[in-house]
């Protein structure tokens, strides 16, 4: 059994090198995609308790983040939106600021309130969507 302490790095080769990358320089602005910031959310596995660190498009909102679990528009969530469900506590990194928040999944009116915000950091969310039935959750990552 795989115990918390254990960091199981991501399968995904271009994300593992961002993560790694960041973890060399100390801050997420060493990494960006199509030229948008990246934040650093660490949080435990569902399955495994294990600590997976996932780089996210960062979206935020006076001093409130949103993690876009788009997974580019594939018709499955991305298995860490599993984990936030189970682990909703979390640490942040932007830049070289790392803080602890809380998940918390958005209902329907305030995703459609949010997902605007999304979009404007990060406009690929919107074909993203338009690619997939699946309604793309939204967490707000607040800090505590
Ligand atoms: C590849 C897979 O990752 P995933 O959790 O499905 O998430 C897929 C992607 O969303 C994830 O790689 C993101 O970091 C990709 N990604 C973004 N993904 C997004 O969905 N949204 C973004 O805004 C985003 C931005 C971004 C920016 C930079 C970057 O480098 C990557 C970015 C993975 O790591 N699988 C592991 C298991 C992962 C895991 O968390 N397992 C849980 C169990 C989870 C469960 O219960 O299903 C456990 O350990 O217990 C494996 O197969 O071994």
């Amino acid at each position: 059994m795989t115990s918390v302490d254990d960091y199981l790095p991501s399968p995904s080769d271009w994300v593992r090198h961002q993560v790694e990358q960041i973890a060399e320089t100390g801050t997420t602005a060493s990494v960006d995609i199509l030229g948008r910031p990246v934040v650093l959310v660490t949080m435990r596995g569902a399955r495994t308790g294990a600590v997976r660190k996932v780089p996210l498009m960062r979206v935020e909102r006076d001093g409130v983040y949103a993690a876009v679990a788009s997974q580019g528009g594939r018709p499955d969530h991305p298995q860490w939106y599993h984990n936030l469900r189970a682990h909703p506590e979390v640490e942040l990194q932007d830049g070289t600021d790392r803080f602890r928040a809380h998940a918390r999944e958005l209902g329907p009116e305030e995703r459609a309130e949010w997902w605007p915000v999304c979009v404007a950091a990060f406009p690929p969310y919107a074909q993203y969507q338009e690619k997939t039935d699946r309604v793309i959750p939204v967490f707000l990552l607040e800090r505590v």
